[in-house]
């Protein structure tokens, strides 16, 4: 009873937490576009941190903008994305723009000075990332701040995750990433090539960062890729749904699959991105010859959204084995694992249950901005490259061209 008055309690605050005073010295932000997103991951959050002003937002359609302004308690509109990011009363730029934009328009902001929460993927393929994270501007003092918003790595849930198991002996990975019903039309920004779109830069971009993320290694070999197209009519470089197996280092595998048009059939798959771990079986010598093998799995669901609800389910089957390899004993457990706030709170572990991944995800960037320690979850630039050229390297294997790159850098190259 008290697990699902916490159910409610939590999904009621995360959409309307408690709002705090604001601090001398909050940070004011400036959003790109009147985009569907930022109420999730900026506008709602800022709500409950004290250092977090959501001053002003800018939209091409002056009328889009003010009644976006309007309905979120957004002071200052401006006319022009240009506008915004030369405000002087903006410290920081949330970028949410299509993903095609982002490159453009990060760059600007970080040459007017700002610092930049940018929506994932981060660019449009690994040509971006290179110029964008590897930028000069990024390495003189007191360099801007510059994050790719991978809003469910900053959650307690994911931290937890991860200290389950040993990167190196994860044998195999499944994740699958579905929508179970055609949400975004099929003139959605996400299939739209000169937009960057793909569902593989969509949903399945968070499958590849969570695989490099439990293997904490960059594939060897991208072994196979399929998808299934556009309907006829409709951009025949987009991949409405994705599938893709990689080969690590360590000789372990993994199988994404990201859909934007979910049958039925895998509807229950579907209501909970799904995440599956295997590992590699594990042999310990006991006496007269006797040996116990360990064979872990570790359950993950609701990874990408763990502030509504999630589970970590590990079970672990251990067989005994005599001398001549019979199995003479088997036991089987099974924990279930959660966690919305930090273990053990401090000032630099802050969190409620009720925080979602994106208010996780705006204390470290608040953190990193202020120059303190925090919860040290972060997604540094390299990692942004290295996540673009495996989706790269995806698209390569799918026969289909990696996202486009913006004209302000094929001119400068
Ligand atoms: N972190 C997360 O959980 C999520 C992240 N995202 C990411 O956020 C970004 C935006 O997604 P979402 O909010 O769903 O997108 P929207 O469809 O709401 O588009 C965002 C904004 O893009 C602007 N825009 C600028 N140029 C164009 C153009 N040529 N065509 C269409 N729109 C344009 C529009 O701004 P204007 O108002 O000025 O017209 C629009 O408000 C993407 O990178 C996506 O991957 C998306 C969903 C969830
Ligand atoms: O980042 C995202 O997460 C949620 C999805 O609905 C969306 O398509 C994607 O952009």
């Amino acid at each position: 009873m008290a697990s699902v008055f916490g159910l409610f309690k939590r999904n009621y605050q995360l959409f309307s937490p408690p709002t705090v005073p604001k601090t001398d010295g909050a940070l004011r932000f400036g959003i790109l576009g009147a985009a569907n997103i930022a109420p999730m991951a900026l506008i709602i959050p800022a709500k409950s941190h004290a250092e977090v002003i959501v001053a002003a937002v800018a939209a091409r359609d002056p009328v889009k903008a003010n009644a976006y302004a309007k309905k979120h308690g957004i002071p200052i509109v401006h006319k022009t994305y240009d506008d915004l990011i030369n405000d002087p009363s903006i410290d920081c730029i949330y970028n949410p723009l299509p993903n095609g934009l982002h490159y453009v328009w990060t760059i600007k902001a970080l040459k007017a000075g700002k610092h930049v929460l940018l929506e994932k993927p981060s660019v449009s393929n690994s040509e971006e990332a290179q110029s964008l994270f590897r930028h000069p501007l990024l390495s003189q003092p007191n360099a801007p701040v510059l994050l790719e918003a991978f809003h469910y790595t900053f959650h307690p849930a994911w931290r937890l995750f991860l200290t389950l198991f040993d990167s190196k002996d994860v044998q195999h990975v499944e994740v699958n990433n579905f929508l179970p019903f055609t949400m975004f039309p099929l003139n959605d920004i996400r299939f739209n090539y000169s937009l960057s779109g793909g569902t593989l830069m969509d949903f399945g971009s968070y499958a590849v960062s969570s695989v490099r993320g439990i293997y904490d290694a960059e594939p060897s070999v991208v072994t196979s890729a399929s998808y299934r197209a556009m309907p006829p009519g409709y951009d025949t470089k987009i991949d409405h749904g994705v599938k893709a197996s990689y080969e690590f280092p360590n000789g372990g595998t993994a199988d994404i699959a990201a859909d934007h048009k979910t049958s039925w059939a895998t509807l229950r798959k579907a209501l909970a991105p799904n995440l599956l771990v295997t590992m590699k079986p594990k042999e310990t010598q006991i006496a007269a010859g006797r040996k116990e093998v360990e064979k872990k799995v570790i359950h993950f669901t609701n990874y990408m959204g763990p502030q509504m609800y999630h589970k970590i389910l590990v079970t672990v089957n251990t067989e005994t084995l005599d001398a001549q390899g019979k199995v003479v004993k088997i036991e089987h457990s099974k924990k279930v694992e959660k966690a919305y706030s930090w273990a053990e709170k401090s000032e630099d572990m802050k969190g409620e249950d009720y925080w979602a991944t994106y208010r996780y995800q705006l204390e470290a960037f608040v953190n990193r901005v202020k120059g303190r320690k925090g919860s040290g979850v972060w997604v540094d630039g390299e990692d942004s490259i290295k996540q673009m050229e495996l989706i790269d390297r995806t698209y390569e294997k799918l026969g289909l061209p990696a996202r486009p790159t913006s004209e302000v850098l094929q001119t400068a190259a």
